[in-house]
């Protein structure tokens, strides 16, 4: 089991630097018998097990603040050198709904659970209706960027996001950030404070900075602020402690 989340836990890395493996087709009437047949098992393997949707790109609830910050940031991940395209400063991050799916045996987690487990923002499958948003990093400056459409599911105070659902995702932002920057974390410590609500159906902008990193313990901070970067609404600081795979499951 232990084994199995770490290697569940590898591949979110590759997922998140954008090494998904591919198999490869070939290229057409010069292909040989073998590589027609890898490309048959590869279409068959895709048909049998499809991959995961990847919440993070756009669907038709995005509003335009969303899909301009969007493209915005997607824009910066591809740059253009002398008619050549590098990778740029920022990488968008894949999101999906199932972390578990990956796991197999479950001594600790029975089967019913892993099968029907999902990423807490990620389970609400109409779109717009919760949480839509879209995690960018940046590795030199290390830096994260969120774009977070809060959906009409997500009220606390009359016409406005509940505190818990910011707290949620800057706990998600400054997670991903920490894991991407340390490996497998937990949350230990997080402190927010609210400068002034979000409104329902809005977009807001998380951004969130390493502080400081001190053998297990990595410090971020995350502040909130309106689409055109105008107003500040909440500010958050967190610590995150490196574990090990057993750590997670009581081991
Ligand atoms: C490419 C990237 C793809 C990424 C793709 C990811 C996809 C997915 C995205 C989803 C992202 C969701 C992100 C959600 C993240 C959660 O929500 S995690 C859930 C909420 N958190 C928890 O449940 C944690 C519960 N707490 C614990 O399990 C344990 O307390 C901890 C945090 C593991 C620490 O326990 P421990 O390892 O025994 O550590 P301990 O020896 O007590 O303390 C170690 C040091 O830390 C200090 N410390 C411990 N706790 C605290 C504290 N609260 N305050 C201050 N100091 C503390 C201690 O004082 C000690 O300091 P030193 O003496 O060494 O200086």
């Amino acid at each position: 089991m232990a084994r199995s989340l770490g290697q569940m836990f590898k591949g979110f890395l590759r997922l998140g630097s954008g090494l998904t493996t591919r198999t490869p087709c070939p290229p057409g009437p010069g292909s040989t018998h073998r590589a027609s047949l890898l490309c048959t098992t590869a279409a068959l393997q895709s048909f049998l097990f499809p991959k995961p949707r990847d919440l993070s790109l756009p669907n038709s609830s995005w509003g335009p603040d969303m899909m301009r910050l969007y493209e915005h940031y997607n824009s910066l991940c591809e740059v253009e050198t002398e008619g050549e395209k590098q990778p740029g400063p920022w990488r968008r991050l894949p999101s999906y709904n199932r972390i578990l799916k990956y796991a197999t045996g479950g001594v600790y987690l029975s089967k019913i659970i892993q099968s029907k487990a999902r990423l807490f923002t990620r389970n609400i499958k109409q779109q717009g209706a919760a949480f839509e948003y879209v995690v960018f990093v940046n590795k030199e400056e290390q830096k994260c960027v969120c774009v977070f459409q809060a959906g009409h599911l997500l009220e606390g105070p009359p016409g406005h996001v509940h505190g818990g659902a910011i707290a949620t995702m800057i706990d998600s932002v400054a997670g991903t950030h920490a894991t991407y920057l340390s490996g497998l974390v937990l949350t230990a410590n997080l402190n927010i404070n609210y400068r002034s609500p979000i409104s329902l159906g809005s977009t807001v902008v998380l951004e969130s900075f390493l502080d400081k990193k001190e053998d297990r313990k990595t410090f971020i901070s995350c502040k909130v602020t309106s689409a055109d970067g105008s107003k500040l609404h909440t500010e958050a600081t967190a610590l995150f402690l490196s574990i090990t795979v057993s750590n997670i499951i009581g081991m």
